[in-house]
C-alpha cells in the first residue's frame, strides 16, 4: 500500500483527521480538489463569514444607530476593509494550516479522488494528470456545498447562495433572505448591521425553530432594532430576476422585491465525484451513512464531517476526523466528547450545549431553570449588553447541569464553562462555589445557578 491513510478532502474534519494520523506515526496524505486548502471551513464558509460578522459588528457598535446613519460611501468603505481582512485571516490560516500539515509529515497530494476499489483511489489533477494510489485505511471528508434548486436563476450577481455572497464587492440597498436557519441568522446581522435593508422568509413561526423561545426572542428584538423585515410562517415558491431587481413569490402570493436574494436553505453532500458504487459504499439520498465509529459500510472506509450529515459544523467535524483515527489505528482514549457546543454568530451570538427545555420535556426530566441576565452583571452594562442571559436547565434531582443556553455578546466563548462542567457531571452547586473574575459576563452562570437554587430542594437526591 502507498499510504496508511489516504483522506479525501482538506477541510476541517480531513485537516485534523490527517493530523491525529500523523501524531500516531502513520504515514498520511491529503487529496484536494481545489487550489486551495481548507474547505467549506476556511475558503467559503465558516472563517470568512466570521471575519465579515467581527468587521459588521464593529461598525454597529458606532454611534447609536450604527451603520443606519452613515453615508453611503462610509459604509461601502467599511465592506471593502471588511473583505480585506477576511481575505488576509484565510491567507494566513491556510498558511498555519498548510505549515502544520507538513511539519506532521502529512503528504498533500492535489486532485479530485474518486474510487477505483475499496483500497484504491484514481487522483485527477488540473491538468488531467491522473494517478492510482491504496492505502490500508481511506477517510473521506469531501464536506457538502449550498442546495442550489434547478428553478432558482443563482447568477452570483443578485441572487446569491452562501458562497457567492461573501464575494459581493458592493453593499446591495436590499436584501431578501431566504430561510431562518443558522446561514440566514448570520447573514442577516452581517448585512443589517452594515445598514442594508434586509428581509426574511421562513416557514415556521419562530426563526431557528429548534431553539428556546426566550433565546430567540432576544435575537429577534436585536433584528427588529437593525430594521429587519420577518415574514414568517410564509414560504418562497419561486425567486425571480427581473430588470434591476429580484421578486420572490410567496405561497399566499405576496410578492417581495429586492436588489438581491440569498437562498439559504440547507447544503448537500459532495459525494458523487467519489464514484462509491465502485466501493460498495451505503448511502442514504446522498449522504454517507456511517457507524459510531465513522465506518462506512465497508469497515476500513471513514466518512466524516459535512458528508455525514448533521450537526455538519467545523467544530464537530475536526473530533469526528480525530475519532475516526484513533478508532481505525486503534490508539486509546476517549472518542467524541460527550456534550457538544453550538453556536451561531448573529449579532447578538448564540451558543449552547446539551438539552434545550423541549429535549428535557421529550425525555420527562423533571428540570428546573435558572436564569442570570447581562444587565445584572457590570461587565454586561459597561459594555452595553442589555439583553443577554445565560440560561442553565437543571436536573430537579441530582442538581447537575444538563443544558446551558447564552444568548448576548461572547456566548461562543462563554459557553465553554458550562460545557466542561456538564462533561465533568458538576451540579450548580459547584457554581455557586466557584470564584469568578469581577466584572466578567461569566459571573451571569453564578446569576443563573442562584436562580436555580431558588427552584430545588435544598440537597440533591443521592444518585441511584
Ligand atoms: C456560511 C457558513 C458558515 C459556517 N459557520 C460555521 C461556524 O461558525 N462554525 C462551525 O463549526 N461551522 C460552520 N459552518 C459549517 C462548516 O463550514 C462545515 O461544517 C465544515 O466546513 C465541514 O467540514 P468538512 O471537512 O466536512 O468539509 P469541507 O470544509 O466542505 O471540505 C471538504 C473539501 O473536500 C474537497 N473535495 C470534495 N470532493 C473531493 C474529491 N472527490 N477529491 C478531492 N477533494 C474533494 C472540497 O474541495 C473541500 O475542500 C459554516 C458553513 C457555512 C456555509
Ligand atoms: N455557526 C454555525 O455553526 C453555522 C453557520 C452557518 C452554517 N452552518 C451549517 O450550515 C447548515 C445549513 O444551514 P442553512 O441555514 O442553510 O439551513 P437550515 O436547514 O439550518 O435552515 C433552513 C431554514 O429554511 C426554512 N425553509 C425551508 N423551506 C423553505 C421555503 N420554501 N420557504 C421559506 N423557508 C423555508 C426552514 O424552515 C429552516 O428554518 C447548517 O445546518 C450548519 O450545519 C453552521
Amino acid at each position: 500500500m502507498d499510504y496508511d491513510i489516504l483522506i479525501v478532502g482538506s477541510g476541517p474534519a480531513g485537516q485534523h483527521a490527517a493530523w491525529q494520523a500523523a501524531r500516531m506515526g502513520k504515514r498520511a496524505a491529503i487529496i484536494e480538489r481545489k487550489p486551495s486548502i481548507g474547505g467549506a471551513g476556511l475558503q467559503t464558509g465558516t472563517i470568512p463569514s466570521k471575519a465579515l460578522r467581527e468587521a459588521a459588528y464593529l461598525a454597529s457598535r458606532s454611534g447609536v444607530q450604527g451603520m443606519r446613519e452613515a453615508s453611503t460611501a462610509a459604509r461601502h468603505g467599511v465592506l471593502a476593509e471588511a473583505v480585506r481582512r477576511k481575505d488576509m485571516v484565510i491567507a494566513q490560516q491556510e498558511s498555519v494550516i498548510v505549515k502544520r500539515l507538513l511539519k506532521s509529515g502529512v503528504a498533500l497530494i492535489p486532485g479530485e479522488a474518486s474510487f477505483i476499489d475499496e483500497h484504491t483511489l484514481e487522483v485527477v489533477d488540473a491538468n488531467g494528470a491522473s494517478r492510482q494510489l491504496s492505502a490500508d485505511v481511506i477517510l473521506l471528508a469531501t464536506g457538502s456545498r449550498p442546495h442550489r434548486p434547478s428553478d432558482i436563476p443563482f447568477d452570483k450577481q443578485t441572487v446569491l447562495d452562501s458562497t457567492s455572497i461573501l464575494k459581493l464587492k458592493r453593499l446591495p440597498k436590499s436584501l431578501l433572505v431566504v430561510g431562518g436557519g443558522v446561514i440566514a441568522c448570520e447573514f442577516v446581522s452581517i448585512f443589517a448591521a452594515l445598514g442594508v435593508a434586509v428581509s426574511v422568509v421562513d416557514s415556521h413561526a419562530q426563526l431557528l425553530a429548534y431553539l428556546s423561545e426566550d433565546v430567540v426572542a432576544v435575537l429577534a428584538e436585536s433584528f427588529d432594532n437593525m430594521g429587519v423585515e420577518l415574514h414568517m410562517q410564509q414560504r418562497v415558491v419561486a425567486v425571480r430576476r427581473e430588470e434591476g431587481r429580484t421578486l420572490t413569490l410567496l405561497e399566499s402570493g405576496q410578492k417581495l422585491y429586492s436588489e438581491v436574494v440569498l437562498y439559504a436553505l440547507g447544503r448537500v453532500p459532495n459525494a458523487q465525484s467519489l464514484n462509491t458504487p465502485k466501493a460498495g459504499i451505503t448511502l442514504d439520498q446522498g449522504w454517507i451513512t456511517v457507524n459510531k465509529q465513522f465506518q462506512s459500510s465497508v469497515p476500513h472506509i471513514y466518512a466524516v464531517g459535512d458528508l455525514i450529515g448533521r450537526p455538519a459544523l467545523a467544530s464537530t467535524g475536526m473530533e469526528q476526523g480525530r475519532a475516526a483515527v484513533l478508532h481505525a489505528f486503534g490508539g486509546s482514549g476517549q472518542a467524541m466528547p460527550a456534550n457538544l457546543p453550538m453556536a451561531i454568530y448573529a449579532i447578538p451570538e448564540i451558543s449552547w450545549v446539551g438539552k434545550t427545555e423541549k429535549e428535557a420535556k421529550r425525555d420527562q426530566i423533571d428540570y428546573v431553570v435558572g436564569r442570570g441576565y447581562y444587565k445584572e452583571s457590570a461587565r454586561g452594562q459597561i459594555i452595553g449588553d442589555a439583553n443577554g442571559l445565560v440560561k442553565l436547565i437543571v436536573d430537579a434531582h441530582s442538581h447537575r447541569l444538563i443544558g446551558a443556553h447564552i444568548v448576548g455578546e461572547h456566548a461562543s466563548e462563554l459557553i465553554h464553562t458550562g460545557q466542561l462542567l456538564m462533561n465533568f457531571n458538576g451540579t450548580v452547586h459547584d457554581l455557586v462555589a466557584n470564584a469568578f473574575n469581577y466584572p466578567t459576563l461569566a459571573e451571569c452562570y453564578k446569576l443563573a445557578a442562584l436562580d436555580c437554587l431558588s427552584h430545588l430542594s435544598p440537597t440533591p437526591e443521592p444518585l441511584l
